[in-house]
């Protein structure tokens, strides 16, 4: 075995620790498994009996001429008993299983959710959404097939194996000898298979979820595909992706199959040893007739649960490869965390002051985007951010949500750290309107109370009244029950802002934060947004990031940003008095970039 293949400690750690996890799932269904358990006994006893029956009439009636036809039919009557219960025995068994492994992968599916919500945005920046969806999804469902199809194939068919060579060994014990000497070869078939199998296995699943990866990232971005003409490139990749997957599947069938038909043969050729040594022993009268023909038939049922455990195999590889990967999920910690309840502080009636206290961050190690960033904003105020693309606004804001933690320095919110606040605490303060905000499929009911039952639908209309998006819901032909679909299609830009605005109103809090929320929208539309924004922003300690001066020209603070530094700060009028960056940037969203051009280029040369 070279190196690379040779399963290390670790591996072997880590799909134990995978297993134990699932086992934690599976432990309070213990009384359906030993049912499960049960059914399968009484399952295997009555079919393996059978055979035995038969060797009964052959060789205790029909072979000695006793022909007694009450026995006979007693006999035949006892067989299709034991067929009906062993029929009913498997149905039992098959549907206990089932329940047991269905409420386990919907008890794993929740929590593996709920467990990706608590994820901090790193991991979302690093973990694409297409492999979370299939770890939701299909990766779950092979677990609930390691449930109902491999755990029920090991259960029976082991024990299985163990009766037929009880019934072998009664009925003649060097027969049975004979007959196990199979099973050696059984052993090295498997091991040659098991590695290659695995290999083609793990391979496949790879190329399917890097399929289902690229078909999530495609949704996602279909405006960009269809603005940019780029159909035809991204049908292209996905049928590089498409047959690559094709390929790794065929491939591992191939190698299925070829185990699959080892077995077969090995099975045909042991029928034919055992007749040929238990007929002369037939002949030899070492043993009765009867006995050869029960022997014959269990050797063939004795290859029946091999072959099926065998076909498990490929179950249990990608049990083992989809465990790993859900292990692997919720081993993950999130980066931004909350401290001991008894380290947290109380949010007490919030003023809204906000103190970035000489801050560093970085997404990336040694490679800082904001640079000893130190901002005091007093409660109520309008702070505007400009500055260049790139030069660290929205990341300041992703801190204040503590999306992510600094790296050096504190955020204080009237005072309190924000990591001593409960992360809850900290997103009820504050109220996020981003550039494009994010609508659920549903009514714009439920839209702007975000489905919270405990805002009443006057509460709404009053918030959507405020901003003046009542008269545009009004014209719907559902007014406000009517249904918007997936990020709220069917609504133009500006009408997505003004429900994300009332959600505001409604939520009331105390910080409020908008991320370019005005960007693109046309300029009457802009005016409507620019109304609603001073009505939502009354009482409010807010931050306005924009790209256009007109949104944040009235704003009582402004601070210009580059390279993740304060370069100016003051009102609109200061600033274009200090005729320095921000004057540039007035004139540029002024359209008089002749006149900007003619100055050097200070912005681009910050830092
Ligand atoms: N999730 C991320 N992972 C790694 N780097 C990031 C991430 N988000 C932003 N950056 C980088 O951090 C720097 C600051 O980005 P940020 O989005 O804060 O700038 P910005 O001022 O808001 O820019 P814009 O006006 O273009 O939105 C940029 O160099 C950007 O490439």
């Amino acid at each position: 075995m070279s190196k690379r293949n040779k399963p290390d400690a670790q591996s072997f750690k880590e799909a134990g620790s995978s297993f134990r996890f699932l086992a934690s799932y599976a432990k309070p269904h213990g009384w359906t498994f030993a049912g499960v358990v049960a059914c399968a006994l009484l399952g295997i006893a009555a079919d393996l009996f059978q055979p035995y029956l038969v060797k009964i009439a052959i060789d205790d009636n029909l072979m000695i001429g006793k022909n007694d036809y009450r026995a006979i039919v007693m006999i035949c009557l006892f067989y299709a008993g034991l067929s009906l219960s062993s029929l009913f025995f498997s149905y039992l068994q098959n549907n206990l299983l089932q329940f047991a492994g269905q409420s386990i992968v919907a008890k794993i599916r929740k929590d593996l959710f709920a467990h990706i919500f608590k994820q901090s945005m790193s991991y979302y920046d690093r973990t694409p959404s297409g492999s979370l969806i299939t770890h939701v999804s299909s990766d779950t469902e092979t677990i609930n097939t390691f449930f109902t199809q491999v755990l029920l194939s090991l259960v029976r068919d082991s024990m299985t194996l163990v009766f037929i060579i009880v019934m072998m060994y009664h009925l003649d014990p060097t027969l049975t000898l004979y007959s196990m000497i199979v099973i050696p070869i059984i052993v090295l078939i498997a091991v040659l298979f098991r590695k290659y199998i695995r290999r083609t296995y793990q391979y496949a699943r790879t190329q399917l979820s890097q399929m289902v990866a690229f078909t999530a990232e495609n949704l996602s971005g279909m405006h960009l595909i269809q603005a940019f003409h780029q159909e035809k490139e991204q049908m292209d990749r996905f049928a590089d992706k498409n047959m690559s997957y094709l390929r790794a599947n065929l491939r591992e069938i191939r190698m299925s199959v070829m185990f699959n038909r080892s077995f077969d043969i090995l099975g045909n050729l042991s029928v034919a040893f055992i007749t040929w040594i238990g007929g002369i022993a037939v002949f030899d009268k070492a043993i009765e007739f009867g006995v050869l023909y029960a022997f014959i038939t269990y050797i063939r049922q004795f290859f029946q649960p091999i072959n099926n455990i065998t076909q498990q195999w490929n179950t249990l590889q990608s049990t083992t490869v989809s465990l790993n990967r859900i292990w692997t999920v919720f081993s993950a910690q999130p980066e931004v965390s909350d401290k001991a309840p008894e380290q947290l502080q109380p949010l007490p009636d919030i003023q809204g002051e906000i103190h970035f206290n000489h801050v560093h961050f970085g997404y990336l190690q040694d490679s800082e985007v904001i640079s000893d960033l130190e901002l005091h904003i007093r409660p109520g105020e309008m702070i505007g951010i400009v500055g260049t693309t790139g030069a660290g606004k929205s990341s300041l804001i992703s801190l204040l949500c503590r999306f992510y933690d600094v790296q050096k320095g504190s955020i204080l919110l009237d005072g309190i750290d924000i990591r001593d606040i409960a992360q809850a605490d900290l997103h009820r303060t504050i109220g996020l309107v981003q550039q494009e905000p994010y609508l659920y499929a549903g009514s714009i009911l439920d839209n702007v109370r975000m489905f919270d039952e405990a805002i009443s639908e006057e509460q709404v209309m009053e918030a959507c009244r405020l901003v003046g998006a009542d008269a545009l819901i009004s014209r719907m032909k559902d007014g406000y029950a009517t249904r918007i679909s997936e990020r709220g299609s069917g609504l133009s830009a500006g009408e997505r802002q003004l429900i994300s605005f009332a959600r505001i109103i409604v939520f009331q809090p105390k910080v409020l934060i908008l991320d370019e929320a005005t960007a693109n929208l046309d300029s009457k539309t802009e005016q409507l947004i620019q109304e609603a924004l001073h009505i939502v922003a009354e009482g409010r300690t807010t931050l306005v990031i924009a790209h256009r001066i007109s949104t944040i020209m009235n704003a009582d603070r402004i601070i210009v940003m580059s390279q993740g530094r304060i370069v100016e700060e003051g009102n609109h009028a200061e600033l274009l008095a200090q005729q320095g960056y921000y004057e540039q940037l007035y004139l540029h969203s002024q359209g008089h970039l002749a006149h900007a051009e003619t100055e050097p280029n200070r912005l681009s040369s910050l830092g």
